[in-house]
């Protein structure tokens, strides 16, 4: 079975061509102004349209408004919509009826217990990634560079394809994956050369290191 990559936060044509040129699978666009990796609706069409076909376009969303994930559809052809904030299950099923897109939970990990909100969201959702819990008060909800441990998802049964996220790297993900028993990873500060700055070498090499490794060992 072929591991399936995203690489999240895409913002500009280097990090979008070494993601297309390595057959990642998909890419994700940060809808958070906060994050150092955010783009505007308008810069994320530009350079979806620089690229066209390729990797699915996923957008990132941080407890966005029905507005605001529309302005991103009118500018964007986004084929998933990823929840990365406190969305409830009935906010994630009220986006995914009124948009017709598949969805992807985020849940932050860093202990047995925080699995247990997979199951109210396995009806109204399509995907899950799990990534590690961000700090308290921490600045950013994801994108930390910050891993859990991955032998939390071992032999787990996940009612719906998952990625796993947080602290990924070149060097780390084909243990990571070995480990976790993952069907897919996404990372972000792994193939970046600066805080939000993509490296196509790096990109290139996550993308190799993840597609040749194996969930089962
Ligand atoms: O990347 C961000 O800036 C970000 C901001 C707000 C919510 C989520 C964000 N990123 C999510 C991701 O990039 C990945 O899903 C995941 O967290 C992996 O990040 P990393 O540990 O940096 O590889």
């Amino acid at each position: 079975m072929a591991i399936e990559v995203k690489i999240c936060g895409i913002r500009d044509a280097e990090g979008l061509h070494a993601a297309a040129d390595a057959a990642a699978d998909l890419i994700g666009f940060v809808f958070f102004p906060p994050s150092p990796r955010a783009v505007t609706p308008a810069q994320a069409g530009a350079l979806s349209a620089l690229r066209p076909g390729g990797p699915l376009r996923v957008g990132l969303f941080v407890d966005a408004t029905d507005a605001e994930i529309a302005a991103v559809l009118a500018a964007v052809p986004l084929g998933l919509i990823q929840l990365h904030g406190e969305e409830t299950p009935a906010r994630a099923a009220a986006i995914r009826a009124r948009f017709g897109l598949p969805v992807m939970k985020a849940i932050g990990v860093a202990e047995e217990a925080d699995f247990a909100p997979v199951a109210d969201f396995a009806p109204v959702v399509d995907r899950f990634l799990f990534d590690a819990r961000p700090p308290p008060g921490g600045p950013l909800p994801g994108g930390n560079a910050q891993p859990f441990e991955w032998r939390l998802m071992a032999g787990r049964s996940v009612p719906r394809p998952w990625l796993l996220a947080g602290g990924l790297t070149p060097g780390n993900v084909a243990e990571a994956i070995r480990i976790a028993g993952a069907p897919g990873v996404d990372v972000s500060s792994g193939v970046e050369r600066a805080r939000g700055v993509k490296d196509a070498g790096l990109v290139r090499d996550f993308v190799a290191a993840a597609k040749g490794a194996s969930p089962t060992g």
